[in-house]
């Protein structure tokens, strides 16, 4: 039976510990801070129920799931596989990152490169794997340390306990200790992945360790920020605060117990990297992410077209200067999913994305993000702003004859204008908004960590031997400086 949505919300409804404005969440899916996004993420799974072909495949067990689940082993297999994550990300106009196909995406990469693991952390990884696929489940991971003194190592944080590390191990387990972040999706998610990311040195070892547990873990402990969906007065005034406001969560870990069945990585420095490059999980992870992106850019890109013509502006050569040039940056990220995936590489018997071009879409992407956000506020002008305080204004009477008398396009009636704008508003200024240009701009580490991707992966010898060979044909030529001496 393929997993739907109704049977995601009845997976939410556990004993998962999660606080928001001075309280504890009693059941996510209907609390006003999440039941909108948990809602969005249900219906994801409806979607594939209903879509089964494009959306699903059947497991090696029988079991019928995403397709994000899937090992592609040649170029179609990964372009069906990239079909799926496209129509999902269309369902929330690429708003909700982290849906389920981002971690699902992540343990596929690790299963590509299984044999960079040592014995017992590979079959532990590969019996998850299984299971978590065979289940469909939603994971979420927090693979980052909080913010705090960025000048010292993980260890080194003054009071110390800040990050995550292991504090103890048994013959069950670990015990995991500390706070990480952030939980993107983690409310509605399943199950959450802890890891780190950034490169340790020796004396670190505590903090290199890989381990999954379901949300509702006894001493799992997410502290949500404040939620965009609480704070939007409706649909109409926030389209999209009110259903893809995903979450984001700190992660505070209170000697949670962790059974070696689900630890992946434990106290191994060399791992701890390895895992990400020696695997192909950073390539499918992120690859999701563009895939993502470059859905949300077409969204984007028809948002500025319609404020342009809701304005009367169009027509103007300097707007549909600026909207060719928004279009060329939206094809650009296409091209460049495109291109991964033709010039794919084989990785142990897989088919995965060109690495080099997948870390270049992720730094053009820091900054095609902000410019896109830019020009649509160019093009808006005060219009975003120019609009009725909420729905409640259409009364019928009064209120809504001064919506009448003031808000006016050559393309569409009041209630049209005050509806694009809102969106436009939603997507660009609102602090949903603002959060995904912080989104786009940092999810995948800042610029100096996504640009040192770039750098390392780049094939230089190429570039410097070219260099290289055209020095070749010529020399310095002593006898033209003597004869010109002379
Ligand atoms: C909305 C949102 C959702 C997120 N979701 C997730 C998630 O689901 N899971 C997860 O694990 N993480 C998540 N993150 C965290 C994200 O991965 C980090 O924000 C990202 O890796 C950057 O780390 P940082 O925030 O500590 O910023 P920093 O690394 O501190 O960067 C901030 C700035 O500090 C400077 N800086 C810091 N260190 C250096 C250095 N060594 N050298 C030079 N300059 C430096 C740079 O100027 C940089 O631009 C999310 C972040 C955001 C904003």
């Amino acid at each position: 039976m393929i997993k739907d949505g109704a049977a995601h919300l009845r997976s939410l409804r556990d004993e998962r510990t999660i606080f928001i404005d001075g309280r504890r969440v009693q059941d996510v899916t209907i609390d006003p801070a999440f039941a909108g996004a948990v809602a969005s993420a249900a219906s994801l799974y409806d979607y594939q129920a209903q879509h089964p072909d494009e959306m699903t495949f059947v497991t090696e067990t029988g079991a019928r799931v995403n397709r994000a689940w899937s090992l592609p082993r040649n170029h179609t297999e990964l372009v069906i596989r990239r079909r799926a994550m496209e129509r999902w990300a269309k369902q929330s106009c690429g708003m909700i990152g982290r849906s389920p196909d981002h971690v699902a995406s992540t343990f596929v990469g690790f299963m590509m490169g299984l044999h960079a693991y040592e014995a017992p952390r590979a079959a532990a990884l590969a019996d998850y794997f299984r299971g978590a696929r065979d289940a469909d489940r939603f994971l979420s991971y927090v693979i980052v340390n909080p913010q705090a003194d960025k000048s010292r190592s993980a260890g080194n944080q003054p009071g110390g306990g800040l990050v995550a590390s292991v504090v103890d191990e048994d013959s069950h387990g670990i015990t995991i200790r500390g706070a990480k972040m952030l939980a993107t999706s983690g409310i509605m998610a399943n199950d959450l992945m802890v890891s780190g990311f950034a490169a340790l040195a020796p004396g670190d070892e505590a903090y290199a360790f890989t381990a999954v547990t379901p949300m509702a873990t006894r001493g799992l402990k997410l502290h949500s920020r404040r939620s965009y969906q609480a704070a939007a007065t409706s649909t109409f005034d926030y389209p999209l605060s009110s259903r893809f406001d995903e979450n984001d969560a700190v992660v505070v870990f209170e000697d949670v117990k962790i059974p070696w069945d689900c630890v992946f990585v434990h106290k191994d420095l060399r791992m701890a990297q390895a895992q990400w490059h020696e695997t192909r999980a950073h390539v499918m992870q992120n690859y999701q992410c563009i895939v993502r992106l470059m859905v949300k850019l077409r969204f984007l890109l028809g948002l500025a077209h319609k404020v342009a013509e809701v304005n009367g502006i169009l027509g103007f050569p300097q707007t549909r200067e600026t909207l060719g040039l928004l279009a060329a940056k939206s094809q650009n990220i296409e091209a460049l999913v495109v291109a991964m995936e033709a010039a794919g590489e084989s990785f142990h018997g897989y088919f995965v994305p060109n690495r080099p071009m997948l870390v270049t879409a992720q730094v053009i992407a820091q900054t095609t993000y902000p410019e896109f956000i830019e020009a649509i506020r160019g093009l808006a002008g005060g219009g975003v702003i120019m609009v009725p305080s909420s729905a409640a204004d259409f009364d019928g009477g009064e209120i809504e004859g001064l919506i009448r008398a003031a808000q006016r396009s050559p393309v569409t009636d009041s209630e049209g204008r005050v509806k694009l704008m809102k969106l436009a508003w939603d997507a660009i200024g609102s602090e949903f908004g603002s959060r995904h240009l912080q989104y786009e701009m940092f999810y995948s580490g800042a610029p100096f960590v996504t640009r040192g991707n770039s750098y390392r992966f780049h094939d230089w010898a190429r570039d410097t031997g070219f260099v290289d060979a055209f020095m070749t044909s010529y020399a310095l030529d002593r006898s033209n400086q003597k004869a010109a001496a002379e």
